[in-house]
């Protein structure tokens, strides 16, 4: 039995979900110990309790440990089962992360899937909704994968109650060869109020508008009817020629709509100054996938905390190699062999 540490590198939810997604795509049991020690309230929280349930449920696999608050898991899968599936966090715990962990798995099936999942959608630190249907699906499937995502409702924190449905077309993933961005064709502010005065989104808009040099056009408000609570989203949206970009920032109380703003702006400058087709966050989520294709290589830039321990994780699992060359201070190339 595999013994990992959850403290190691970021010591978050991403070392466990990592770790179920591989065991149910490899068939390999482990066992996790310290499961996020790193964070303020290490152990099991909602949404990785769902995720370990969604990844039990998936692989018909024995489990112990599953509780809120647990600190150990045992994951022994036994078969993957294709199905219609339903995952509810039960709070504002992000639903895309949870999806996260089934979808390689999933992918390996026999048969099509659907899930409905439900909680956080737009949540500060996992993927939002936006940044998973244009930057993350869009990939996937170039690298042949068939799976599509539809919102029905978004959840923000605290209140969650988000929704959306996922089907999923098996298939064996491709290498992915991602080194250049090309001419930027378009660039878009949105930002989505819920419950909170709609001028939050104005100035959110008018900030990152007058940063990024946007137009007027390329500036969206959005007013939620139907929000599941209070919250904002300010999402910029960078299509290239071979790729497309999200970043997301998340009004807070006590937060300035113009400090979300900067936050945001400076991020996707960052990215834009650096002529990299691929983004921070989506760089730790496309190892994954390039190690699941056994091949892939990508420009991006430096690797965080989240990207290396992606790395170790991955390689208690899979037997890739991958090399990350630096190009410059803020360009690196990563590349994945299986
Ligand atoms: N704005 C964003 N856009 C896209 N992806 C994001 C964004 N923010 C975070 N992510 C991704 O969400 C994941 C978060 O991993 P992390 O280990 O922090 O998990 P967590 O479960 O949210 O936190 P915790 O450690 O509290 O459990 C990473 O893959 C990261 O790249």
């Amino acid at each position: 039995m595999l013994r990992i540490d959850g403290s190691k590198g970021e010591g978050g939810g991403q070392v466990l979900r990592t770790s179920l997604a591989l065991s149910l795509v490899t068939g390999t049991p482990f066992t996790m110990t310290n499961i996020r020690a790193g964070r303020a309230k290490p152990g099991l929280l909602r949404q990785h309790l769902t995720a370990v349930k969604a990844a039990e449920a998936v692989g018909a696999a024995e489990v112990s440990g599953a509780e809120l608050g647990s600190r150990e898991l045992t994951f022994q899968p036994r078969a993957l089962a294709a199905g219609n599936y339903h995952f509810a966090v039960g709070t504002a715990g992000s639903a895309t992360l949870v999806l996260q962990t089934v979808l390689p798995a999933l992918l390996a099936a026999k048969e099509p899937s659907t899930l409905m999942l439900e909680g956080g959608t737009h949540n500060p630190a996992a993927p939002p909704f936006d940044f998973l249907a244009r930057a993350y699906l869009p990939l996937l499937r170039r690298m042949g994968a068939d799976v599509t995502a539809t919102l029905d409702r978004p959840g923000f924190f605290p209140a969650g109650g988000g929704k959306f449905r996922v089907d999923v077309r098996p298939q064996a993933l491709k290498p992915l060869s991602l080194m250049s961005r090309g001419r930027v064709l378009r660039r878009e502010a949105k930002a989505v109020v819920s419950m909170i005065p709609f001028d939050v989104a104005k100035r959110e808009l008018e900030t990152v508008g007058s940063l990024l040099e946007l137009r007027p056009d390329q500036l969206r408000p959005e007013e939620l009817k139907r929000g599941q609570g209070p919250g904002n989203a300010l999402v910029v949206e960078v299509e290239s020629e071979h790729v497309t970009e999200v970043f997301t920032g998340f009004g807070e109380r006590g937060k300035r709509a113009e400090t979300v703003a900067e936050e945001v702006a400076a991020e996707v400058k960052r990215y834009l100054n650096a002529e990299v087709p691929v983004g921070e966050h989506l760089c730790d989520q496309l190892l994954l996938l390039c190690a699941l294709a056994r091949g892939g290589e990508f420009r991006t830039l430096p690797l965080d905390g989240h990207a290396l321990t992606q790395l170790e994780t991955m390689a208690h699992f899979l037997d890739v190699k991958v090399d990350v060359g630096e190009v410059d201070r803020d360009v690196r190339d990563v590349v994945v062999r299986g």
